[in-house]
């Protein structure tokens, strides 16, 4: 069952169409849902993840300047706490069996595709509001959500555990749900029914180019370094 993390969400990944699906439903999703993913592609995409967190986390700080109610700023803390704080710790972990530091994946290259992603999230906040910058920052928060907690139902193999536990777990699954509940309360008190306003194509826009991205991201991962 696709997890709920609310009506806002909801309206934006049907509007996306068929990049959420390749998003979601990537080869390297499959590959780390059934094992055959190749471990130096993987390792290739965490080092690149980790430097993607790096900067998502910067995009995130974001929000909380571009807050405009108390609420709003606790979801964004936490969530930058539970992406430095959290979820870098199995990059860390991971790379670190591999014989790789934190330094070294601190001053990783990034490759075009996640330099494109982070900055195109951190410039609509820059150029819009808040609902601007949610609208590109949800595809990543909430498709890893959704894509962890249906590998935990549907994988075939231990060798990806650690990585679809991370985004399957109760910590994960709650900042999803917490986010989505700040979102609906954000576009109710901007915009009252997002359906039919005068900012629903451009916020569409923003989340579907996002998930262009993420396909990008994918794509990337699977070519190696
Ligand atoms: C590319 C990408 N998107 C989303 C997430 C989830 O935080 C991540 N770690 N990396």
């Amino acid at each position: 069952m696709t997890p709920d993390y609310g009506k806002t969400f909801e309206l934006w990944r049907e509007g996306a169409g068929a990049p959420w699906g390749a998003y979601t439903h990537h080869a390297f999703v499959e590959g780390l849902r059934d094992g055959t993913l190749p471990r130096a592609a993987f390792l290739h995409y965490l080092i690149q993840d980790y430097v993607f967190l790096v900067h998502f986390s910067r995009a995130w700080s974001l929000g909380v300047v571009k807050s405009e109610t108390m609420d709003e700023m606790r979801v964004c803390a936490g969530t930058v706490d539970a992406l430095v704080n959290h979820e870098m710790a199995l990059h860390v972990k991971t790379c670190a069996a591999a014989g790789i530091d934190e330094a070294t994946l601190y001053a990783a290259s990034e490759q075009v595709e996640n330099l494109a992603y982070t900055r195109y999230v951190m410039d609509a906040g820059l150029q819009g509001d808040f609902l601007d910058l949610m609208a590109a920052l949800a595809p990543c928060v909430m498709g890893y959500g959704e894509i962890g907690a249906r590998l935990a139902a549907e994988r075939t193999s231990d060798t990806y555990r650690d990585w679809i536990d991370t985004y399957a777990g109760a910590e994960y699954q709650e900042v999803c749900e917490t986010v989505g509940t700040m979102l609906d309360a954000s576009v109710a008190r901007r915009i009252g029914t997002l359906q039919g306003s005068a900012r629903e194509a451009a916020l569409q826009a923003r989340f579907t180019k996002a998930t262009e991205l993420e396909v990008g991201f994918w794509d990337m991962g699977l070519r190696g370094a």
